[in-house]
């Protein structure tokens, strides 16, 4: 039996939702131990699970589901059997989006499904830009920290009503990032050969969006101790958290973030000390292009990891 979470007025709606997804799954699909969101670029991570046992709902179709918006977010939710351990998992292939207009609420809604379901770890990936010159595009971070740029303004996904069901009204996020799960994925990663130093801990700067930075906002955001940046994850980690689910974060580079200007060039060249204006603007269809040609990656890595747990 998956751990029953007690249930009032207010958390209805995540009982209805559980439930109809539980009606239509079998003992064996409807209690996932593993859930894993997939990112911009990322939903080919649906391919991890049999096509034999997978089951497939539209967003649009599950109770208090909002729908995704955003290209290269399909916006089905997927149950499955992944890896050889045949691990009960389900997958959000495509996630929500405060800049899409919907609340942190109605972003993070499903964690609290999952949580309902007896998802006990959740994977997070998603696509970000860096911060340092040492993370190169295609890199993957595994997330040890994040920087909430948002939640230093009150905008946290906890805001309003605690829902003590589910967790505390107070939430400590010192040790987010589980630390055993993240040994897992260097693990992996040495098991599957990937070039030394292309995997790396990062920390992620979660910025509101949809606008890309600004060369100064980059320059804070560099200051500011983070490696990444992008405009997700955060939500749903805060949120899983609080209901007690371990987490691992993955992060795919998508592009450099931070500018090059050239650190010898002369101060009375101005063509030199302004040549960074050469760069090119970072764009969505990049980002989703980098992560589907990284698809195998990650799919390999995502598998592995759940196979060591
Ligand atoms: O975080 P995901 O959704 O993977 O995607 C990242 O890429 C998109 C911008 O290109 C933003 O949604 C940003 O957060
Ligand atoms: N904020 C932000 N999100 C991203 N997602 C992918 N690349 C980027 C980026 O450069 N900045």
């Amino acid at each position: 039996m998956p751990p029953q979470v007690s249930t009032d007025e207010t958390d209805e709606l995540f009982t209805v939702a559980a439930d109809y997804l539980r009606k239509r799954l079998t003992p064996e699909l409807s209690q996932p131990k593993v859930a894993i969101i997939c990112g911009s670029g990322l939903g080919g991570l649906v391919d991890t699970i049999e096509e034999t046992d997978k089951v497939e709902f539209s967003y649009e179709e599950i109770p208090g589901f909002v729908s995704s918006t955003v290209p290269g977010h399909a916006g089905k939710l997927a149950f499955g059997l992944l890896g050889k351990n045949k691990m009960p998992t389900v997958l959000m292939v495509g996630r929500f989006h405060f800049y899409e207009g919907y609340n942190l609420k109605q972003i993070t809604f499903p964690i609290r499904i999952f949580k309902l379901l007896g998802v006990e770890t959740l994977i997070v990936t998603g696509a970000a830009g860096s911060l340092r010159e040492e993370f190169e595009t295609g890199d993957i971070g595994v997330l040890s920290d994040h920087i909430s740029i948002p939640g230093f303004c009150g905008v946290n996904p906890l805001s309003g009503p605690n829902l003590p069901a589910f967790g505390p009204r107070f939430t400590a996020l010192s040790d987010t990032y589980d630390y055993e799960l993240r040994v897992k994925a260097f693990k992996a990663a040495q098991k599957l050969n990937f070039t030394p130093g292309s995997i790396k801990e990062s920390i992620y700067c979660f910025a509101g969006g949809p606008t890309y930075e600004t060369r100064a906002e980059a320059r804070f955001l560099k200051s500011t101790g983070g490696d990444v940046v992008g405009m997700s994850t955060v939500p749903e980690i805060i949120v899983a958290k609080h209901c007690g689910i371990k987490i691992l974060g993955l992060i795919l580079v998508t592009n450099k973030v931070v500018e090059k200007k050239p650190k010898s060039a002369d101060p009375m060249n101005y063509q030199q000390m302004m040549n960074y204006q050469d760069q090119e603007p970072v764009n969505h269809e990049e980002v989703i292009a980098l992560g589907v040609s990284k698809a195998k990656d990650m799919k390999n890595l995502v598998k592995t990891i759940i196979e060591l747990i």
